[in-house]
């Protein structure tokens, strides 16, 4: 048996503010930090020693990652970052407030980028190159499948060798990526998985056996 411990950064500026976030590369608010302490609290006292920590190339969920380690008493550990665990880019919504998108292009539209496996947000009409991604590195937007095809090579190759070898493995990561992640280990299909949320700064513990089948999930 293996332990697999899956969160969410805490609240972020784009999160308090209500708008979307994607790629762009946002704080934690003072109450994202509070979130972090206590989920590092929590996951003290379950007294779990990991081997490596996993967060992505964005702050908000690195800042996170951190603030879980000195909970934890284990910042010295190994935390690998990888593009591939940022968040779904959400292509020319980003920067836009919710709500101001719900009157522009009705409710049901905006949830269906939010939630749905397939949609794809309207693009960006061309990628921002950022010095942290190799050039045309940057999508223009994704659906939550396009993001799950960049994510599961890093699960694949990076996160499940560690825990066939017995290595306790945290994951510091994003709504949107931990939904396509939860969708590929729980088999959830791509009209159920709308329904999925993951809020900010709860962990998710999963105890997993040799071959990475779930004996348990639980909500920290
Ligand atoms: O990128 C964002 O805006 C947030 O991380 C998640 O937002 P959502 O709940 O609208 O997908």
């Amino acid at each position: 048996m293996v332990d697999l411990y899956i969160m969410r950064h805490g609240q972020s500026t784009a999160n308090r503010d209500n708008i979307f976030t994607g790629w762009s590369d946002v704080a934690l608010t003072e109450q994202g930090i509070a979130q972090a302490k206590i989920a590092g609290q929590k996951l003290a006292q379950a007294n779990v020693q990991f081997t490596q920590v996993h967060t992505s190339y964005l702050r908000r969920a690195i800042q996170t990652a951190n603030i879980v380690l000195e909970q934890i008493d284990q910042l010295y550990l190994p935390m690998r970052k990888s593009w591939r665990l940022n968040e779904r880019h959400y292509g020319a919504l980003r920067g836009m407030n919710k709500d101001t998108a719900k009157e522009q292009f009705g409710a049901w539209q905006v949830q269906q980028w939010r939630r749905s496996y397939v949609a794809v947000p309207p693009l960006l009409s061309r990628p921002e190159p950022k010095r942290q991604y190799p050039l045309g590195l940057e999508p223009r937007g994704e659906s939550l499948e396009m993001a799950s095809v960049r994510l599961l090579p890093y699960w694949q190759d990076v996160i499940a060798p560690g825990l066939r070898q017995g290595q306790n493995q945290l994951i510091v990561a994003h709504g949107s990526t931990l939904r396509a992640l939860i969708k590929y280990l729980e088999q959830i299909d791509d009209a159920d998985i709308m329904q999925v949320e993951v809020d900010n700064g709860s962990p998710i513990h999963y105890q997993l056996d040799q071959q990475l089948h779930i004996i348990k999930k639980e909500f920290i």
